[in-house]
């Protein structure tokens, strides 16, 4: 991890691109690969990506928490592929930028096979790092803000080291560590393939993010509150409710990586919205929004949940020019839309 914040230099020149990057006689298109893209958050980077005519988009993804529906309307797209893939295993394609964001997010989806998602973070960007550096691709990796921990430096600046218990022992907790330093690992080895190997590197810490299209057993707490409220079962807090979050609307955040990948700065640099809210006050807002009836009860917690979280996002301002728009309330009648049409439960007029 970056020891002072600074941004890091490469200190060899990249690989060269293919030849036929620059062709005048082939299709001068940018290939772009999004590890992940069948996901939450890749799925709306597709969309983003697929406006550009120029662009094409090749997806690879397991289907472990992604669903082929996040992308039924690019499928069969001249600009378009999509493959099964394993990232845990290696990859050869052609491409010019790599979007890498295959890991599963959610708290009990990446603590229900540990070792898998270590696998995932480690192997699976060792492979994406070959792949770039074979062809002189730049690559982007979603790291997360779980790399700080239950942070003990408040809000969170790219500098700070971080507070993670990296045991992974089921009597000792730790159990999140899979993820946390499964991402810790994978940022490390961007850098070092940058400066070993010169390839082009991005790193992105995306703060708690929230949108359309999130599974609706997702288990995370927007997700959660959300279904529960329009299904008309009590709003789980998980203990004390006083634990915070910043909530970052998906379209925001996608604009920050497109930015971070088309710009000059490798990160690491924090993607969020610095607006903080409690546990029990999201839990207040999706009531008064969705359903007023609805009762909140209290539940344990899982070891480890950090109590504080908020992005310190100088650094993309500064840098890529970019702070998020969309209010919590706004972004959360959005999500509400879209979980009532799957779910099947209208507006009552
Ligand atoms: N959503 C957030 O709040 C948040 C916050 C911080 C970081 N991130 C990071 O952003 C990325 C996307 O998160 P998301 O919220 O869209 O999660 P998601 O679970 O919806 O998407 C992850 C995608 O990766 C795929 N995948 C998982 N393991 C794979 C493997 N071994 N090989 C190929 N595909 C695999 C899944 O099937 C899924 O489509 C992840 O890397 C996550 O760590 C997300
Ligand atoms: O932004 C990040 O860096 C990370 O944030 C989330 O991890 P977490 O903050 O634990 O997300 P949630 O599972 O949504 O939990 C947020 C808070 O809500 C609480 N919660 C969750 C679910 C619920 O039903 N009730 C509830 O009170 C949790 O205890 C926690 O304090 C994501 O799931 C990670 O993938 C991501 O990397």
């Amino acid at each position: 991890m970056a020891s002072n914040g600074e941004l890091h230099t490469r200190t060899k020149p990249p690989p060269t691109p293919s030849p036929l990057r620059f062709s005048k006689f082939f299709q001068s298109n940018m290939r772009i690969l999004v590890t992940g893209g069948a996901g939450f958050i890749g799925s709306h980077l597709v969309d983003k990506l697929m406006e550009n005519k120029k662009n094409e988009v090749i997806v690879v993804d397991n289907y472990f928490t992604g669903s082929k529906d996040n992308l039924s309307r690019w499928i069969g797209h001249p600009r378009f592929e999509l493959i099964r893939h394993d990232v845990t295993e290696p990859l050869l394609v052609e491409v010019d930028q790599i979007y890498h964001l295959a890991c599963p997010a959610s708290p009990i989806f990446y603590k229900y096979n540990p070792v898998k998602t270590i696998k995932t973070n480690v192997i699976g960007t060792l492979n994406m790092l070959g792949l770039a550096k074979r062809v002189g691709a730049r690559i982007l990796f979603t790291s997360t803000s779980e790399v700080y921990g239950d942070p003990l430096v408040h809000p969170q600046p790219e500098s700070y080291w971080g507070n993670v218990n990296p045991i992974e022992d089921f009597f000792i907790a730790g159990v999140r560590s899979c993820y946390d330093e499964g991402k810790r690992v994978a940022e490390t080895l961007m850098f070092d393939y940058h400066r070993q190997h010169g390839i082009e590197i991005r790193v992105a810490r995306i703060f708690n993010t929230y949108g359309p299209r999130m599974n609706i057993d997702d288990g995370r707490v927007v997700s959660n509150f959300i279904a529960q409220a329009l299904r008309g079962e009590p709003l789980t807090i998980q203990k004390p409710g006083s634990q915070t979050r910043s909530f970052c609307y998906v379209s925001d955040l996608v604009d920050g990586l497109v930015r971070l990948m088309e710009g000059d700065n490798t990160g690491p640099i924090n993607l969020g919205n610095p607006g903080e809210f409690t546990v029990l006050e999201l839990a207040d807002t999706v009531k008064e929004l969705i359903n007023p009836q609805v009762v909140i009860k209290t539940v344990e917690n899982t070891p480890d949940d950090p109590r504080q979280r908020k992005p310190d996002i100088t650094k993309a301002k500064e840098l890529l020019g970019w702070e998020p728009k969309v209010k919590l309330r706004d972004g959360l009648s959005l999500m509400e839309e879209d979980f009532r049409a799957r779910l099947c439960i209208s507006k009552k007029k």
